[in-house]
């Protein structure tokens, strides 16, 4: 219910005649009040706004300093008082009014407010709540009205003069206590002189307080937070500061409030809500403002507790096995030279026994080792590289002499040369009658890769997997290669290394082959791979011979994980099986996240998004088309796209479908596939879309380098699909002339618009797309028809209709992925 507040007890309440207050009315509403008018609210705005200009504070230390002096004077247990003046026609403090003390001493270009307080003079004088006729205004609105004011508002009830109460009537939920502590504080840190007066005002408030039966809880809370303030004060709070945090949470660790750190913020320019997110060096100096000293808080993720990461120093290291991996075309003799090199080093009572196999080995050559990866192809070894594993030191090329360079070859160049590795090339079949090694060297020479014998830097070794020829040259040289790159590892430190395969073994649980890259694995120890945890049960080599411990670049197979682990998983041994667990765990719950997160995989979509970030300094593409002469001439349009910003780089460009392993590397590289005239294979689209890999099939180049172009620059066009609208059936087929040819239709499903393409569809096959020239209904032209109506259509360029052909209604909308 609406309280009236008429002009007398407006009047009364400001202790001004009715006359001020009518003569304000009318000056603001042009209306002249009777002094028995009840007000309304924008009415009660008016007056408390200008009486409250009227006595407004400027200077907060005087007015404090003033404050602290009078509250001395005010006898404590009286709690609800409030000061008469001696004038009546002086007017009271109301919302915005000046502090009494002020009062005191009235300045010459402001009017006197009151005159100077006698103790004697102050009465007790019960609130008026029943006199709250205006409805709550939110301090919101208030604050970002008139911020002075609202200050000079607060700070008038800051001191709980009686005149508060009048600050209550006008917006009643205004959390004055809150404001109170505020300016106590500033005052406080200003006079920063007497802490006697601070204590004694301070007593006095409590007692003040304690006076009141309401609101117990909201005084309470204000009263802590003078407590914290002079805590603050007394002994300079430590503040511990992460790299980020929110307000909110960085005023909870100052101890002050969240409005009061948002101030801070907001004087240094800084505009920020609770739950804002700010710097660390934005953080400090607002608790600087605070006089609280500042901690940088470190915080230490479970992977830097259990997982030693740290560099290893030189003398630590020693000389490590290279770590092999061999590709090549299909049926270039792959698999027979890595047989031809383990059995090159198997003695032949040993040979019987190898029977086992676990994705990796090791041979010797005197008192040197070699490690080679018993995964053909580059499948693995590119999983491995997706997942960021880098395992492989040096990739063997296979080459059959007989039959040169062919499309996988130049895939597997691009794989080893996209990460990096040293390539050896092993001419293969050498035995046979057709063998032509220059002409592989020749072949070499179009893909950068310079045999030495020519004045390169790559070496060719002509062997036979099948006669086991020249293995030996080739182990030699992948020697003499690994020497030059100083592979060196430190044994004496906790295992580091790479799942290469794993499986499910329905006895002995998970198993998984391992390289050990740094460090030594033992039996026993904990390891944590990928997202899952274990304790080595037992732990085999290449030979299946039990051992317990194995150092860098040694390939083991072990038992004891709790679950499988994935090809490419990196593992370490770690010191705590509980944070262990705790660490899968959390790897877990990332993983989901990622996974339900969008990828950020490059695609012409998001191309110039990740450019303007400057995430993306190299646009990496693989071209596939129908011939050789569109991926050269692709390659080098797309090369010279290169902008300041960007280079385009094609990493792989070759003749054929696009296959999985194209999109293995554009996984692994983060690269764009473009198809000419050529189409992914099932397996290729599947996992495209799995992994997030951009493909983009052209008939014409120009197209591709257009779109690509326009990536670049932010335009792309957008994606079109089709909206299925409607179909109806051709019943009858009229001839106009000069209008041409009608198809007495009648719509089976949806609707046809005529706005709508049309695509004429005879007995299952396509027969034409075409536009709606007209559309009518008996001799109307209508702009749609619905399902179950008949109606003529003509179409713009078909002519050739027949009875009972369909015509499919459709509309190409734009999207955006
Ligand atoms: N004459 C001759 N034939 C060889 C030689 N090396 C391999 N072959 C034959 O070439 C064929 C393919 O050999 P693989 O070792 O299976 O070739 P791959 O590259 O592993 O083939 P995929 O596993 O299908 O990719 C087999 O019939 C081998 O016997 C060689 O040095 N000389």
């Amino acid at each position: 219910m609406m309280i009236k507040y008429r002009v007398h007890e407006v009047a009364k309440d400001l202790n001004v005649p009715n006359k001020d207050v009518i003569d304000t009315l009318q000056k603001y509403t042009g209306e002249v009040k009777k002094h028995m008018t009840a007000l309304d609210e924008g009415e009660l705005d008016v007056v408390f706004e200008t009486f409250t200009q009227k006595n407004n504070m400027e200077n907060l230390d005087a007015y404090f300093a003033e404050g602290n002096r009078k509250e001395t004077v005010i006898e404590p247990e009286k709690p609800d008082v409030s000061i008469q003046p001696e004038k009546p026609a002086a007017p009271a403090q109301p919302v915005k009014g000046p502090h009494p003390a002020k009062a005191a001493h009235p300045q010459p270009d402001q009017k006197p407010v009151r005159k100077a307080v006698k103790p004697g003079k102050i009465t007790p004088v019960g609130p008026k709540p029943q006199k709250a006729p205006v409805p709550p205004r939110p301090v919101q609105n208030t604050l970002q009205r008139k911020p002075q004011q609202q200050t000079n508002n607060t700070t008038d009830s800051g001191i709980r003069r009686p005149a508060g109460r009048i600050v209550d009537t006008h917006a009643s939920h205004v959390e004055l206590d809150k404001y109170n502590e505020k300016y106590d504080r500033l005052a406080s840190e200003k006079i920063n002189t007497n802490n006697t007066v601070q204590k004694q005002k301070l007593t006095q408030r409590s007692s003040q307080y304690r006076g009141r039966p309401r609101n117990s809880r909201k005084e309470t809370e204000s009263e802590r937070l003078r407590r914290i303030a002079m805590e603050r004060k007394a002994k300079p709070i430590t503040v511990q500061i992460p790299e980020e945090i929110t307000v909110g949470e960085l005023a909870l660790r100052l101890k002050a409030t969240a409005a009061e750190v948002i101030k801070k913020l907001m004087a240094m320019g800084v505009f920020a809500a609770v739950n804002d997110v700010i710097d660390f060096d934005t953080a400090s100096l607002v608790a600087m403002e605070f006089h609280a000293k500042v901690e940088k808080e470190v915080v230490v993720t479970i992977e830097e507790q259990i997982i030693d990461d740290s560099e290893d120093e030189d003398d630590n290291l020693v000389p490590r096995a290279p770590v092999v991996v061999v590709m090549g075309h299909v049926d270039h003799g792959k698999t027979s030279l890595l047989d031809a090199i383990r059995h090159a080093n198997v003695t032949a009572t040993e040979a019987g026994g190898i029977t086992q196999h676990i994705g990796a080995y090791q041979v010797k050559l005197g008192d040197r080792e070699v490690t080679f990866l018993d995964t053909p192809g580059h499948a693995a070894f590119t999983t491995m590289r997706a997942r960021g594993a880098q395992v492989t030191d040096i990739a063997v090329l296979v080459v059959a002499a007989d039959d040169g360079i062919m499309p996988q070859t130049i895939e597997a160049i691009h794989h080893a040369k996209a990460a990096k590795v040293s390539i050896i090339v092993a001419i293969n079949k050498m035995d046979k009658p057709g063998a032509n090694p220059q002409h592989v060297l020749e072949q070499l020479t179009e893909y950068d890769l310079v045999p030495e014998e020519w004045g390169g830097d790559t070496p060719c070794i002509p062997v036979s997997a099948l006669q086991k020829t020249g293995i030996k040259d080739l182990l030699e040289m992948i020697i003499l290669t690994a020497d030059m790159k100083e592979l060196k590892a430190n044994p004496d430190r906790a295992a580091k290394g790479t799942v290469i395969e794993a499986r499910l073994d329905k006895g002995r649980g998970p198993i998984a082959t391992m390289l050990v890259q740094n460090g030594t694995l033992h039996t026993g120890d904990i390891l944590v791979a990928g997202t899952t945890v274990g304790r080595v049960r037992a732990m085999t080599d290449a030979d299946g011979n039990k051992i317990d411990s194995a150092g860098p670049s040694v390939p083991v197979e072990i038992t004891g994980l709790d679950d499988v682990p994935t090809g490419g998983d990196i593992f370490n041994a770690v010191s705590d099986e509980r944070l262990a667990r705790e660490l899968v765990e959390q790897r877990r719950n990332e993983m989901k996240e990622e996974r339900f997160n969008s990828r950020t995989k490059v695609t012409l979509d998001n191309l110039f998004d990740q450019m303007k970030q400057g995430d993306m300094k190299e646009l990496q593409i693989i071209v596939k088309a129908d011939v050789q002469g569109s991926v050269e001439a692709v390659r080098q349009s797309l090369e010279k796209l290169s902008n300041d910003e960007v280079r385009v780089n094609v990493i792989h460009g070759g003749v054929g479908a696009i296959s999985e392993s194209d999109v293995m590397l554009a996984y692994a590289s983060n690269a764009i596939i473009v198809g000419f005239n050529v189409r992914p294979d099932p397996v290729a689209e599947e996992n495209a879309k799995r992994d997030g890999v951009d493909m983009r099939l052209y008939r014409i180049i120009y197209d591709c380098i257009d779109e690509i172009e326009s990536a670049m620059k932010g335009m792309l066009a957008p994606k079109y699909r089709e909206v299925a609208l409607g179909k109806a059936e051709c019943r009858e087929v009229y001839k106009i002339t000069s209008v041409g040819t009608i198809a007495g239709a009648h719509v089976t499903t949806g609707k046809i618009t005529r706005a709508a393409q049309i695509r004429v569809v005879r007995d299952g096959i396509v027969i034409t797309e075409d536009k709606i020239d007209s559309l009518r209904r008996f001799k109307d032209d209508v702009k749609e028809v619905a399902e179950g109506y008949d109606c003529g259509i003509g179409l713009e360029k078909f002519n050739d209709i027949k009875q009972g052909d369909i015509f499919e209604a459709f509309m190409m909308e734009a999207y955006k992925e």
